[in-house]
């Protein structure tokens, strides 16, 4: 179990995060949701230590996190937007990814799952954006640990891919990972996830399953839901 308690974080006068208190069951799929810029992304940094909170902790079971990161050896992490040299090629790049963290991999399993083999010598500026986060999605997931923070998978996969996409995460599902997502495309997010927690000004606005979010707004559809959270004092 992840709890984030009393989180907050600010860049210069721009208060992103100024109270998140929040749990991850361990186990389940919780996606983080709320408007651009909400500091959906930047929660999951200071998660990983990769951007430091101004105040609040973070609990990984009952230990802390600060100065303890060993817990993160057991995350695979897709991030938003993973900036890698262009030159290098997709059998190079997942190479040199295995060697950072030397531990059991199951990339050939991945690479034939999302196509890849044709385009295990092409150079990644070479790839189309599809391509790239399947290349980004094989490397996130290779290591197969028992929590995965996939920031924003969907980006640029075509209908047929994000299926694959959600057929794979269903099966991590039922072998029982705990996964954090983000997402803008609200059907994906419905299809996966037990748990949503909507960040909005700040803090969570929102926090429930999808049949409360569903009957605290009063809507059917669940994109129609997270937009009267918008539009409509939920709080
Ligand atoms: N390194 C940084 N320096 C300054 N401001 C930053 C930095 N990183 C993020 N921000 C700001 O923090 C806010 C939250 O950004 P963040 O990327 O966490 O939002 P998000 O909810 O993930 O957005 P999106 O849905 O657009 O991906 C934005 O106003 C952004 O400009």
């Amino acid at each position: 179990m992840v709890e984030f308690k009393d989180i907050h974080k600010n860049f210069g006068k721009n208060d992103v995060l100024t109270g998140i208190n929040l749990t991850i069951q361990d186990g389940k799929t919780t996606a983080i949701l709320g408007p651009n810029g909400s500091g959906k992304t930047t929660l999951i940094k200071i998660l990983l230590g990769m951007c430091h909170s101004n105040k609040g902790d973070i609990l990984i079971g009952d230990s802390t996190t600060k100065n303890n990161w060993s817990y993160r050896k057991n995350i695979d992490y897709l991030p938003q937007i993973a900036n890698f040299p262009g030159n290098i090629k997709v059998k190079e790049i997942i190479a040199m990814i295995k060697d950072l963290r030397h531990q059991k991999t199951r990339d050939e399993e991945l690479i034939t799952y999302f196509e890849l083999k044709p385009y295990l010598d092409t150079k990644l500026s070479h790839l189309s954006g599809g391509y790239k986060q399947k290349v980004n999605l094989v490397l996130s997931l290779m290591f197969d640990s028992p929590f995965v923070i996939l920031d924003e998978p969907t980006s640029g996969l075509d209908p047929l891919s994000l299926i694959k996409l959600k057929d794979l995460l269903k099966k991590e599902q039922d072998n029982g990972k705990t996964i954090l997502i983000t997402s803008h495309i609200m059907s994906f997010v419905e299809e996966i996830s037990d748990h949503i927690s909507f960040i909005l000004d700040g803090k969570v606005y929102f926090d429930g399953s999808i049949d409360e979010l569903k009957s605290t707004t009063q809507e059917t559809d669940f994109e129609y839901a997270i937009a009267n959270l918008l539009k409509n004092d939920h709080a």
